[in-house]
């Protein structure tokens, strides 16, 4: 595949634009005389060369992910969590579809840019489903791991992604992801009926808990990685799979110091 570097600068010097990733039939058209002498008269400098293959390594990717799965099962927690590192215990339906981006690293120093398209529950019957997972490279299949319904329903999430890619020679990457494990004592989606879906349907199979931020990391990663046929290792993964999660309590300061060391407790949590 051909690239172009296009470079236009103004009287001034200032860069107007600088860009690569042209094809051959988009340099044709910025040629064509279409731009008025107001606004494009006082160009300065078209560059037009080619980019080596290390100069196009060390550009961003861009990768749309997006998030589907029943209202409440926590789409819009885990794109919080991973684009904003926080966390919200207040539910607020999504209406439409949330749009994140976050930059990773993937070994090798490749750069990643997510595009991470939270897609409201509620979108599951309705006309602009197909429009949100059109184009996607990697899919998540969000379910709370204690609500079966949830999970049951994910056969309809699936089918509308194997509606919308059934002419793409390309099929996204999919990964069916067990959210709120945090809950685990209130489980009622055993790990193997889990696993029984992954094999079925050939999609990866990640844990997480958007609340603690267990795996979120790990979970874009391994489906970004799977994207761009990039292999993780052990050690990346378990990197990627760390949480550090400190609660410091804020006790009343009038009490005897002795008593205070005895009994309270500072919950400090290193997984
Ligand atoms: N305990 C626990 N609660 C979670 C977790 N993730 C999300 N929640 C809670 O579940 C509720 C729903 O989360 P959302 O992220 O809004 O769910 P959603 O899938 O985006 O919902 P829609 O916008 O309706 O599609 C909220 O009250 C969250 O605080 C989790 O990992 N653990």
């Amino acid at each position: 595949m051909v690239h172009i570097q296009l470079q236009l600068q103004d009287e001034h010097g200032a860069w107007l634009l600088s860009a690569g990733h042209f094809n051959l039939y988009l340099i044709r058209f910025v040629s064509c005389p279409y731009h008025s002498p107001t606004s494009l008269g006082a160009l300065r400098s078209v560059s037009v060369g080619t980019m080596s293959d290390s100069e196009e390594d060390s550009r961003d990717r861009q990768l749309k992910v997006v998030l589907i799965g029943d209202g409440a099962s926590g789409k819009t927690s885990l794109a919080t969590r991973f684009a904003q590192e926080a966390f919200g215990k207040q539910y607020k339906q999504t209406i439409g579809l949330d749009f994140f981006l976050k930059r990773i690293t993937l070994p090798g120093n490749l750069n990643v840019t997510l595009q991470v398209w939270d897609i409201g529950g509620q979108s599951i019957g309705g006309k602009m489903l197909d429009k949100y997972i059109y184009g996607a490279q990697g899919v998540l299949l969000v379910y709370d791991i204690t609500n079966y319904q949830s999970f049951e329903n994910l056969e309809d999430w699936l089918g509308m992604v194997k509606k919308v890619n059934e002419d793409s020679d390309v099929q996204p990457v999919v990964a069916l992801v067990g959210n709120k494990t945090d809950l685990e004592h209130m489980r009622t989606v055993k790990a193997d009926r889990h696993q029984r879906f992954c094999q079925e349907n050939g999609t990866l199979s990640l844990f997480v808990s958007a609340k603690t931020g267990d795996s979120v990391s790990l979970c874009f990663q391994r489906v970004a990685a799977d994207i761009l046929g990039v292999k993780l290792t052990k050690a990346e993964m378990e990197q990627s799979q760390k949480v550090v999660r400190a609660e410091l309590v804020d006790y009343p300061h009038d009490e005897d110091p002795s008593r205070q060391e005895a009994n309270h407790s500072k919950v400090c949590c290193v997984q």
